[in-house]
């Protein structure tokens, strides 16, 4: 099915009234809005797969909502949605299905992708998934000399790297004995101190890469091979400790993997969604199996929720209309990620990949020009060391950054006062954003200082905070696998939900490409014997220090 929308997002009705509608909360004080009317939170509120949204503090109202679900409803979002889920060809420039969601389906036995049933497939690798992982675990499979493998050093970059790596990270508290070590950037350090740590004989090395092409990926796995062989062992011994995932098998074989020893993923998984795939390979190995699928179900239910709740009551589809509401109608070119738990320290990073590589995107479906903002500039970090960095900008800076807070309600780590503290935090920054401090406020708690009337009143304005700065709020009441699955799958739908709306190709990444052919020729000319110096001058200027290893003339 053509979804193509017929009314452009920027003609359509709804986005008139939201362009008035913005004029008329202008005057909007969120603070205001709270004390007129205490049943707010309760009614700007949301829960699915065991996730709570407290979306309250935002620069809404009821027909600020009703009108973006409209803009929601004529950009045919429910009907783009389901042709995600149903298997379409909606990802038009590689002409391939977005499936991320079958990965993590148990309902269905039948889905049809590009022209087969993608399910059987899918149980398949899941199955051989696990086998491997209690081999690993029971001490079935060993090294080459007979011993049980301790470390798994993981090799991918991108999408092959940064679900396993974040999962890994926040599911600690599940973890087996293995220990990963995940190695993405072509800089050897990031290997060489890896493999510092880790003993070959008892090392499996993992490489993910969908497209085995990675330039990152490879070197850095022929690298650990070479290692791997100096340390005593032979060709044949590589069997038994290098295992690859990817959906080109044939080049996975002819790199050396043996074919038992690879996990198949395929085209209608997109990198940045890829987790769900044998992708998640590492995280099984560290986590166990077990939980693996319980991130999977996790998953699941948001994905239900997705499918089956009205827009109104829908998380993703209200977190992906925020989102679109700050970028199109505040000119917010920024969106900040909070999370008040250490084990998700890694999160924003995630998805800074998954919504920037998704929605970094300046043409529509047709590769005309986009007529309004897309994806905005991600960015976050952990609760609450961002407090003492960046938070002064979110408060008092010259730009609205609606900030998401996450906050699980109780750690894996009890220990005395931290966990209060930590989400006393996590409220009062939310409500420091939402509330400001006004001029007033200000001089009033100056009063009693020694300070002239002009003084007073200079410093009041610098510690002036303008307030109304939105947020979200999502709780849930423990970081688990299940928890950790819907998060990441809310995520994907709000980045789904605003790629729909603005009609883009969320799921195509050309623009990495131009970067990788120009470093073909860059890394040929700073190896070359003799280099032509064809580029231009700036680049032909640094190749030529790059090749003298100097900065002398
Ligand atoms: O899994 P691979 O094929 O090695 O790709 C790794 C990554 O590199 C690409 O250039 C894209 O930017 C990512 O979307 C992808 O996940």
């Amino acid at each position: 099915m053509d979804t193509t929308m017929t009314t452009p997002l920027t003609q359509q009705p709804a986005w008139q009234a939201l362009l008035q509608q913005r004029q008329a909360l202008e005057s909007q004080s969120l603070r205001q809005a709270f004390a007129d009317d205490p049943d707010r939170a309760e009614r700007y509120q949301v829960q699915a797969a065991e996730l709570l949204l407290d979306y309250s503090k935002n620069r809404i109202d009821d027909a600020t909502l009703a009108h973006l679900f409209d803009l929601a409803r004529g950009a045919q979002l429910e009907q783009q949605r389901d042709a995600m889920f149903r298997g379409d060809i909606i990802n038009r420039t590689e002409g391939r299905a977005v499936l991320h969601t079958a990965l993590r389906n148990s309902r269905q036995d039948t889905l049809q992708a590009e022209g087969a049933n993608v399910i059987p497939e899918i149980n398949q690798t899941l199955a051989k998934m696990k086998a491997f992982v209690e081999e690993v675990h029971s001490g079935q499979r060993t090294g080459y000399t007979g011993k049980a493998f301790t470390d798994v050093i993981a090799i991918g970059i991108g999408g092959s790297f940064l679900g396993p790596k974040v999962a890994t990270e926040a599911l600690r508290p599940y973890a087996k004995s293995l220990r990963l070590h995940y190695v993405a950037n072509v800089d050897g350090t990031s290997l060489v101190e890896k493999l510092k740590k880790v003993d070959p004989e008892t090392t499996l090395v993992l490489m993910s890469s969908k497209s085995f092409t990675t330039q990152e990926t490879l070197a850095n796995t022929e690298s650990a091979r070479d290692w791997f062989l100096q340390s005593g062992a032979s060709q044949q011994d590589v069997a038994a400790h290098f295992v690859a995932v990817s959906s080109n098998v044939p080049a996975a074989v002819e790199f050396g993997i043996s074919a038992d020893n690879i996990f198949p993923m395929w085209d209608w998984v997109g990198g940045r969604y890829s987790l769900w795939s044998a992708i998640g390979l590492p995280i099984a190995l560290a986590v166990g199996f077990d939980h693996f699928e319980q991130l999977l179900r996790g998953a699941e239910a948001m994905d239900s929720h997705f499918l089956e709740a009205p827009l109104e009551q829908n998380m993703p589809v209200i977190m992906g209309m925020l989102s679109l509401w700050y970028s199109n109608f505040f000119d917010a070119q920024s969106q900040v990620i909070l999370t008040y738990d250490h084990y998700l320290r890694g999160l924003p990073a995630y998805i800074q990949q998954l919504d920037m590589e998704s929605n970094g995107k300046s043409v529509d479906d047709a590769g005309n020009p986009v007529a309004h903002s897309t994806g905005p500039v991600i960015w976050g970090g952990e609760g609450t060391n961002g407090q003492h960095a960046y938070h002064q900008l979110l408060h008092q800076g010259t730009a609205i950054i609606p900030a998401d807070f996450i906050l699980p309600l109780s750690s894996h780590n009890p220990l005395g006062r931290h966990h209060n503290m930590l989400a006393a935090n996590c409220l009062a920054q939310a409500q420091a954003l939402m509330q400001g401090k006004n001029l007033d406020e200000a001089k009033a708690e100056l009063a009693g200082k020694a300070l002239s009337e002009a003084d007073l009143d200079r410093l009041a304005r610098h510690k002036v905070m303008p307030g109304n700065r939105p947020s979200n709020t999502l709780v849930m009441e423990q970081l688990t696998p299940a928890t950790l699955g819907a998060l990441i799958a809310l995520y994907e739908h709000r980045t789904f939900v605003q790629g729909a709306l603005w009609n883009i190709n969320s799921f195509d990444q050309w623009g990495v490409e131009l970067g990788k052919v120009l470093g073909n020729a860059v890394l040929a000319e700073i190896e070359a014997e003799s280099a032509s110096y064809a580029q231009d001058s700036s680049t032909n200027g640094l190749i030529k220090l790059l090749r003298q290893g100097s900065l002398k003339a």
